[in-house]
């Protein structure tokens, strides 16, 4: 097991945000975080990359018990792609790229060919090569998280952790990244909003509600109509992909009677004399 949280509990302030929350990640697994906003999602993905510490329970990286682990250590086995990465650095892209070696330098020694190279692959992996020497803060939302991404990539760790990775990506983009973390070998937990997207990524999903885990498991075995009903409290139609069989939710916006997109409220439709036979005829 790469990576495992065992009965992690975080509470601030009185308030329980995870509760005694298990989940293993195996070896090149993909495993999904998927609940409802304020679940506690990014409070459980904080404990692995230690902005937090658990107020009980611990997270295992190998054989390791995280907190046992010198800072240097940790940065070199888990790179985070957080909320809050990366939005106040004023360099190139390149440079920022780079970074994410720093925790195997030592000083100020430069980087070896073979980093060099792995910045270069990162770099065309994310589509981000031509944007090489630009500022990243003159970049748009998608292109800064798809540098954020490559810098984790250089950082070769055992444990990548990534919240909400496509916020800002086009589809293109997020199917890409999507891929290429499910093709990376690398160990990952990522918080992801969108279900079908996490269904056809992820070889794991944990669903949590409340700070607890409801359930874990492959996509088919937790993307059930009741648990979309009972976690998210939405009426979902699953149904397999029909190229790749990986469970995919359609959605019915909930009806709204007075007014439907593109028409004016059923109140301005019967106020007018001349629509009276319109009305009449949709609903007959
Ligand atoms: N430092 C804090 N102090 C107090 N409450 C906090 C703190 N950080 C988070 N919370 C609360 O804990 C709950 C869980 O937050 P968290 O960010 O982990 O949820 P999430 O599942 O990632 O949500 P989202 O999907 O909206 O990103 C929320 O109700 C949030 O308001």
């Amino acid at each position: 097991m790469d990576l495992r949280l065992d009965a992690v509990s975080v509470r601030v302030d009185g308030t329980d945000l995870v509760r005694e929350l298990s989940l293993d990640v195996g070896h090149e697994q993909v495993v999904g975080l998927v609940g409802p906003n304020g679940s506690g999602k990014s409070t459980a993905l904080r404990c692995v990359y230690r902005a937090l510490k658990p107020t009980t329970g611990s997270v295992w990286i190998g054989k390791d018990d995280l907190q046992s682990l010198s800072l240097r250590r940790s940065a070199q086995a888990v790179a985070a792609l957080t909320q809050e990465s990366g939005s106040d650095l004023d360099f190139t892209v390149e440079e920022i790229v780079a970074l994410g070696r720093t925790p195997h330098l030592r000083g100020n020694e430069p980087l070896s060919y073979r980093e060099r190279e792995l910045c270069r692959q990162a770099m065309e992996q994310l589509d981000i090569t031509h944007l090489a020497g630009r500022g990243v803060l003159e970049l748009s939302g998608g292109e800064r998280q798809r540098v954020l991404v490559a810098r984790a990539l250089v950082q070769e760790p055992r444990v990548l952790v990534l919240d909400e990775p496509t916020n800002h990506l086009d589809i293109r983009h997020q199917i890409e990244l999507l891929s290429l973390l499910k093709g990376s070998g690398l160990t990952v937990l990522v918080v992801l909003h969108d279900l079908n997207l996490a269904a056809a990524a992820c070889d794991r999903l944990g669903v949590l509600a409340e700070g607890r885990l409801v359930v874990s498991g492959s996509p088919p075995e937790v993307l059930t109509p009741a648990l979309i009903r009972d976690v998210f409290g939405v009426e979902a139609t699953i149904v397999p992909h029909p190229l790749t069989g990986d469970p995919q939710l359609l959605y019915t916006l909930a009806p709204d009677p007075g007014h439907s997109p593109g028409r004016p409220p059923a109140d301005s439709i019967s106020s007018s004399p001349s629509s009276a036979p319109e009305r009449q005829r949709k609903t007959a």
